[in-house]
């Protein structure tokens, strides 16, 4: 795994935009593995506003609740469209339909989707409990898309986008990690002290699908972007010996991150 830190959330969303209009300017049909949350939205505001060509691109989203409709504004749907879909035009987008009858055969769909668009970059954000997409702790390393039910640590670190507290949904669909873990490159996004306990199991603990995103150190090309506070919690000696630490400007003069 690389690591990068950057000291704010506008040089994260730098960095990671730019290595995303690497892989555009170089692909002919590029896909990009989507995510939701506060993390990545600096990286959609830059696409937003630079207009950015993606009309060769497909994405895929990691994850969406389950009975929240497509319309809903707390749907990943919503998120997506708000964020990027409604003002620049990709050439497909796809994401879980959380409201299908049959979610069975949608976690089902969802996966020859996959196959049939195989990621090349995957964005990722991180819980507090370590948990990708929504692949809470315990879920299996071998899991494809499935259906799970929320912890109650995930609803309540996803309580402030939703009025009440009982509003959150309890289930999600979301891509398994084996489904993650297909993808050629991940982009995982880690920034501030309530991420640092699972920044530093993910850096330093077992690899246990007690914390699910630790996983990725068994994955070829991780980039890491993070800054110091979460960090906090870590070694100096797991960053330097077992990782590569870039700064911004390694990674601007050097984007493509080989
Ligand atoms: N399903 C999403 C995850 O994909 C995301 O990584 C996580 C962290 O969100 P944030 O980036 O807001 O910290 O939130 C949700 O649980």
């Amino acid at each position: 795994m690389k690591i990068l830190i950057v000291n704010s959330n506008e040089e994260l969303a730098k960095a990671g935009y730019n290595w995303i209009v690497e892989i555009l300017r170089t692909q002919s049909t590029p896909v990009l593995g989507m995510a939701t949350g506060s993390s990545p939205m600096g990286i959609y505001k830059l696409m937003r506003e630079n207009h950015l060509d993606v009309s060769h691109t497909v994405t895929v989203n990691l994850d969406e609740y389950i009975n929240v409709p497509a319309n809903h504004e707390n749907s990943y749907h919503c998120f997506m469209k708000k964020q990027l879909f409604d003002h620049i035009s990709f050439k497909k987008i796809f994401l879980p339909n959380g409201m299908a009858e049959n979610l069975q055969e949608e976690c089902l769909r969802y996966e020859q989707v996959l196959d049939e668009y195989p990621v090349d970059l995957q964005i990722l954000g991180i819980g507090e409990n370590g948990h990708i997409g929504f692949n809470e702790p315990g879920t299996s390393f071998s899991s494809r898309t499935h259906v799970i039910q929320l912890t109650e640590s995930t609803r309540h670190a996803n309580r402030r986008f939703f009025n009440h507290e009982h509003d959150v949904p309890t289930h999600a669909i979301t891509m398994g990690i084996a489904s993650i873990m297909k993808a050629k490159r991940i982009m995982l996004l880690a920034m501030g002290t309530a991420k640092a306990s699972a920044v530093r199991q993910l850096l330093e603990g077992p690899i246990t699908e007690k914390c699910p995103a630790t996983i990725l150190r068994e994955h070829p090309d991780v980039l890491i972007i993070t800054d110091q506070q979460a960090l906090s919690l870590c070694s100096e000696e797991s960053l330097y010996e077992h990782q590569q630490v870039f700064s911004i400007s390694n990674l601007l003069s050097n984007s493509r991150m080989g």
